[in-house]
């Protein structure tokens, strides 16, 4: 009696202009998806996408060592810096469309190349960096399992964070990471150790890089500060006398380790891939290797 019906139901009884709106939004819909599928092939075009992923990358050499690695999981890394990780600092870079894309030809780039792709040099000025998350450390371990060689075996009782089981013992190396004055990051003794005692283990901590395409598989599909990391980190050395030369990286804190020209530990010879304590060292103290003892012509590895 007298009572007005309730606004919605005023429109129900309008009959035929829901219907009309109706109509008119699903015509903008159908607009918009079929512009969109116009603009996402074409943007596909432009990246390469429109490759399948048959045009998968493939690594040439013996059948062990055959790793596919398809144009999306690529795109897969780039897509992540386009969002960058939670872990990531969000900083001004000169031109981000560069470094969060894939470019063209990146099977092929040099190491140089590679740096100014990501503008590594802003990175390694950085001295602020935060050490490698456990998180940044799986991811990259899992990259590296996928992208480099899938019969890596990364499991291990200590955590990268930590570095890794010295000798098998199932206990970690005799330092741990933490940010080091106009170094960056670095590591330091978090014990007494005596002269002779082995403190780094080679073999049970970096992975060997079968050739310069896995290491670019890699780099391209890590976020920025991963990627420059890696080309930090890596070196290459003849790991058996007369060997060839072989890229290697740490895939764990031991990759933090800074270089002096009067070492605290040292390989026994130059192949030798286990570092030992060349005199005593106290508790605290930063423990430094001798860069110099390692080829550093990054063309005598492919990455020319
Ligand atoms: C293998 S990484 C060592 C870890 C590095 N500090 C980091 O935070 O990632 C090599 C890089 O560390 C830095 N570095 C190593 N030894 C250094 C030293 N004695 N003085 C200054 N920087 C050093 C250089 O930037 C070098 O390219």
């Amino acid at each position: 009696m007298g009572k007005k019906d309730p606004p919605q139901l005023q429109l129900r009884q309008r009959g035929s202009v829901p219907l009309r709106r109706s109509t008119v939004i699903n015509a903008l819909l159908c607009l918009l998806s079929i512009s969109g599928l116009i603009s996402c092939s074409l943007m596909g075009y432009v990246f390469g996408l429109h490759q399948s992923d048959d045009a998968s990358i493939q690594q040439s050499g013996r059948d062990h060592r055959y790793v596919r690695a398809s144009r999306s999981q690529l795109f897969g890394a780039a897509a992540m810096r386009q969002g960058e990780l939670p872990h990531q600092h969000r900083q001004q870079h000169s031109d981000e469309s560069k470094w969060k894309t894939i470019p063209d030809g990146w099977e092929h780039y040099t190491f140089a190349e590679i740096r100014n792709h990501f503008y590594c040099d802003e990175h390694a000025h950085d001295q602020n960096k935060p050490l490698p998350s456990l998180a940044e450390w799986t991811f990259l371990r899992k990259q590296m399992k996928l992208l480099v060689d899938p019969r890596l075996n990364l499991d291990d009782p200590v955590p990268p964070t930590q570095g890794y089981s010295l000798g098998n013992t199932g206990a970690p190396p005799p330092y741990y990471a933490q940010r080091s004055e106009g170094k960056g990051r670095g590591l330091f003794a978090s014990r007494d150790i005596q002269k002779g005692e082995l403190v780094q283990d080679g073999p049970h901590s970096f992975i060997v890089f079968p050739d310069a395409l896995s290491f670019r598989r890699l780099v391209f599909a890590l976020p920025r500060k991963s990627a420059c990391d890696i080309t930090e980190w890596a070196w290459h050395q003849e790991l058996t006398p007369g060997g060839r030369l072989t890229i290697v990286v740490d895939a764990n804190i031991a990759a933090l380790m800074n270089s002096s020209p009067e070492p605290n530990i040292a390989p026994k010879t130059d192949t030798d891939t286990k570092l030992y304590a060349v005199r005593d060292i106290r508790k605290g103290e930063e423990i430094y290797y001798d860069y110099n003892i390692y080829e550093t012509d990054w063309s005598k590895v492919g990455l020319e």
